[in-house]
Formats: structure tokens, C-alpha cells, sequence
């Protein structure tokens, strides 16, 4: 049982595949404890591969470690809509009043064509990804083969979780398997920087506090510390301690919002003060974008009406996304604004 000021519980999510009746149906308690108690848990026991999280993990340094311009060569600028390619850092605001954020990111996901209908009709982060060039990274195939390899592992590894959900709210196995035909995921590879010590700490932030958009996340952390699940009860930070081969799994707003707030998509965030640098990989699993999400069975109790109207997958996660960027674009601009007058006062004072 979770209670208040507790971290998210390490499971074996071995279980779902064993045979073993009793030790299934403690997994799918737990599970269900944790989505009722914060929506936040750490999984081992999965099928992912620890050497492939290892590549991946190595993967993600590398290409951080790349110049500026070489990350710039896969820019994700204002064209690319669809959501791949490299983010600078202090790109996003994710909690209001906070600095634009120390993490420096690069966007994945499905090899999705120009010729492909989700491309053409504009469906959630659906289109090519950005690849450096072989001049830039000449191995880049490793690199492109590992890191699809990985992302399909990871939305597999997705989709056995959300067997396990249906498990916890008393559904068929299979009830999300319509849900997740066709889904759209996002891997993120995001490397945080050490925080400056003159930067105002109350202030500075990783990524700062808010919930995922999604249905759920599948977090990879490295060796450094840093990510914190906000406790309401206790009002404190808790860290969450990375522990080696295993996910952090957090559920996202859409599905609590599909569970009429039965289940929680919890506030966090991360403040990287710890003198090196971080990395970590999270992959957020969507949906299906045209799947239309309404109440979950025994979500609601009965003759009690649904808190929200039913909403495509689409709708509910591209809303989350443009909010939080143009927070950051709104910031750059207020600065740029108040910055102005002074430059022109230098000018005049020089001349
Ligand atoms: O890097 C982490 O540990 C957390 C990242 C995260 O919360 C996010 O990208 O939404
Ligand atoms: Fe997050």
C-alpha cells in the first residue's frame, strides 16, 4: 500500500507474463493502489532489454555532446509542425512564473512518411524524423536503429501496461486494445544541464513542475537524481531514486481525465542541482489520435453523470502541447520587450 510521503513503489512487472495467478493479482493491486494514490510507480521485470536501454542511454550523450550547430543541422524549427528534431535549451515554460527551462531535448518517433494519411491530415506529432546527416555523426545508423528498436519496445512494453490497467478497473485484458491500435507515442531524449550556482534557485528549474498530456509516460533515468513527484498530502517534493534497468511509469492527463478523475496524473518535475550533468528519456504514449475517450467503465458511480464530454486523443493532448510553448514564446517576448529600452539607452549613451 502507498501512503502519504512514500516514493513510487519499485514492481516486478514480471508477473504480467508469468502463470503465477496470486503474484498477477498483487501486481495489478499495486498498480491500481498507485494510480488511486499518485499515478506515478517504477517498473523492472519488463522485457526491455537492459543492454538496449544502455545503448540508448549512450545514444542520448552523444548526440548532446554534438556542437551546437551540428544539433542545430536537426533544428526542430516553426516548419516542422509535427514535432521531431532538436529542441534548444530554455525552449519551454512548463510551470507559469518560472525561467525557461535548462534541458536541451531531441524528438522521436514512429518513421512516419510525407505519403502517410496521419502526416497528410496533420494527426498528433505524426511525420518523418530528423536525423543528423553521416558527416555529422557518422554511425548515425546505429544510432537510428537503436533508437527505433527502442521506442518499439518501449510502446510495446505500453500497451502490456494498459492490459494491466484494464486489469485494475476490473475490464478485459484486452479493453484498450482499440485505444492503442494505431497509437501515437513521442520518445523525448532530454539532457539537463547542472544548474548554474548563481542561478536563483526558486526560480530555475529542468522542467518545471506540471503534469504529462498523455495517457501514460514510460521515463528512463540515468545514474543522476533529479526528478521529484510533488506529494499533496505532505506537501513535499519526493524524489524518485533512479534505479538501474527499470521505468518510471507516470499516467498522463488524458487518462485522467478518461477515468473521470478516479485516476491521478500527478504534478512533477526536475531540478538537476546535483554538479553533473543529466540525461533521461521519457516516452509518452498518446493513443490512437482519432480514438474518442468518454468515461471509463467503473469510473463513475451509477446514475452519476461523467465530469467531462467525450473528446478525441487529438484534441485532448494538442491543446496540453501548444499551451506550454507558448508560455516560453510569450516569456522570450515580454524580455525582449523590457530589454529593448536599455539597449537603446546604451546606443544613445555611447554615441
Ligand atoms: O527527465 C525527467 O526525469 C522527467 C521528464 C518529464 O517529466 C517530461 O519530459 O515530461
Ligand atoms: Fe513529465
Amino acid at each position: 500500500m502507498v501512503s502519504a510521503g512514500d516514493a513510487p513503489p519499485i514492481l516486478d512487472f514480471s508477473a504480467f507474463y508469468s502463470n503465477d495467478a496470486a503474484a498477477k493479482k498483487k501486481l495489478v493491486d499495486d498498480v491500481r493502489n498507485c494510480c488511486l494514490h499518485n499515478g506515478f510507480f517504477q517498473i523492472t521485470g519488463h522485457n526491455v532489454p537492459l543492454d538496449l536501454q544502455q545503448r540508448i542511454m549512450t545514444w542520448n550523450k552523444r548526440f548532446f555532446d554534438l556542437s551546437l550547430e551540428d544539433k542545430m543541422s536537426v533544428g526542430k524549427d516553426t516548419t516542422n509542425t509535427w514535432n521531431r528534431g532538436y529542441e534548444l535549451l530554455k525552449s519551454q515554460i512548463l510551470e507559469p512564473g518560472t525561467l525557461p527551462e535548462l534541458k536541451e531535448g531531441f524528438y522521436i518517433g514512429d518513421e512516419i512518411s510525407k505519403a502517410h494519411p496521419y502526416f497528410i491530415h496533420k494527426k498528433l506529432n505524426s511525420g518523418p524524423n530528423m536525423w543528423p546527416s553521416s558527416s555529422v555523426l557518422s554511425d548515425v545508423e546505429d544510432f537510428k536503429s537503436t533508437a527505433l528498436d527502442y521506442y518499439a519496445q518501449v510502446v510495446s512494453l505500453a500497451k502490456d501496461i494498459l492490459k494491466v490497467l484494464a486489469l485494475t478497473l476490473d475490464l478485459e485484458e484486452r479493453w484498450f486494445d482499440d485505444f492503442a491500435e494505431g497509437a501515437v507515442a513521442t520518445m523525448r531524449m532530454l539532457h539537463y544541464p547542472s544548474q548554474p550556482p548563481d542561478s536563483p534557485q526558486k526560480l530555475t528549474r529542468g522542467i518545471g513542475a506540471h503534469t504529462d498530456f498523455g495517457t501514460i509516460t514510460l521515463l528512463l533515468q540515468d545514474k543522476v537524481a533529479g526528478l521529484q513527484v510533488y506529494d499533496y498530502q505532505t506537501k513535499e517534493w519526493l524524489d524518485v531514486q533512479p534505479t538501474p534497468g527499470a521505468f518510471v511509469v507516470n499516467l498522463g492527463n488524458l487518462m485522467m481525465r478518461w477515468s473521470n478523475d478516479k485516476y491521478i496524473s500527478n504534478l512533477h518535475r526536475v531540478i538537476n542541482q546535483s554538479g553533473e550533468q543529466r540525461y533521461s528519456i521519457p516516452v509518452f504514449f498518446s493513443g490512437n489520435p482519432d480514438y474518442v475517450v468518454e468515461c471509463l467503465p467503473n469510473c463513475r458511480r451509477e446514475g452519476e453523470e461523467p465530469k467531462y464530454g467525450p473528446i478525441t486523443v487529438q484534441d485532448a493532448v494538442s491543446g496540453s502541447y501548444k499551451e506550454s510553448y507558448g508560455r516560453a514564446e510569450q516569456y522570450k517576448r515580454e524580455l525582449a520587450a523590457k530589454e529593448a529600452p536599455v539597449a537603446q539607452a546604451k546606443e544613445v549613451a555611447v554615441a
